[in-house]
């Protein structure tokens, strides 16, 4: 029986955050991989804000090289509808061994959203979520907020802590729109491939 990671994200850009969370997660939790999926059109996100799907993937791919137990799963972005994480279960158990589990893992600020998430009850019976604290965020409130979620929808939310980063996408695209440092804050290919292709830059005045 295999032990499978789903990380879901946006990933605009990838960064040490997100590559600390799975990395902790994978050997903490024993899982023989972890397939990162970045979101084709992200429920909550605002579609006209985010970068192509095509250069999300290309980072994703990049930011994952060194790893041999992170594989990059194009099943979102392949997808023209709004990428529902409960459609993207169904459709990645269809490619995988039926004794496989799966363990779809976020940051605590998703759990505290997760009610908004499409289908939640049925999401839930599908596979477990591993929730991991993110600075910011209250310990005690997570605890809570898991309990009662779990409660509510029989749910397997198991929780954990990893190395605080302080890091988001959106700070990384604002620094570099302020012209600041993003160096050590995500994999040096993934800062080479954003000054290449001129991302998160605000648009020249000529
Ligand atoms: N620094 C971090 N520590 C722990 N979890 C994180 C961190 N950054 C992102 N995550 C988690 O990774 C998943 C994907 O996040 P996402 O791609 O939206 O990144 P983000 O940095 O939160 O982006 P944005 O700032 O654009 O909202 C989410 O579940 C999020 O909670
Ligand atoms: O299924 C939903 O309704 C849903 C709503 C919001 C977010 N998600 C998923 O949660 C993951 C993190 O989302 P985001 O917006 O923080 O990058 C990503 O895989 C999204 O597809 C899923």
């Amino acid at each position: 029986m295999k032990k499978i990671g789903l990380m879901g994200g946006t990933f605009d850009p990838i960064h040490y955050g997100h590559l600390v969370l799975a990395e902790q997660v994978r050997t903490r939790f024993k899982l023989d991989m972890i397939y990162f999926i970045p979101a084709g059109l992200p429920p909550h996100k605002k579609q006209k804000e985010i970068s192509s799907s095509k250069d999300r993937y290309f980072m994703t791919l990049l930011g994952t090289i060194t790893n041999s137990y992170f594989e990059v799963s194009k099943i979102e972005i392949e997808d023209d509808n709004i990428s529902y994480t409960v459609n993207t279960i169904k459709k990645f158990r269809e490619t995988i061994d039926n004794s496989s589990e799966l363990y779809f893992i976020t940051g605590a600020d998703a759990i505290y959203e997760l009610e908004t998430w499409k289908n939640v009850r049925e999401l839930l019976g599908l596979c477990s979520f591993i929730a991991a604290s993110r600075p910011g965020v209250d310990k005690n409130k997570l605890s809570e907020k898991i309990h009662m979620l779990n409660e509510k929808y029989n749910g397997r939310i198991i929780e954990t802590s990893v190395p605080a980063l302080a890091i988001s996408s959106t700070d990384i695209r604002e620094r570099i729109k302020k012209g600041q440092s993003i160096k050590y804050i995500l994999p040096e290919s993934v800062e080479y491939y954003i000054y290449k292709n001129n991302l998160y830059r605000e648009k020249q005045i000529r």
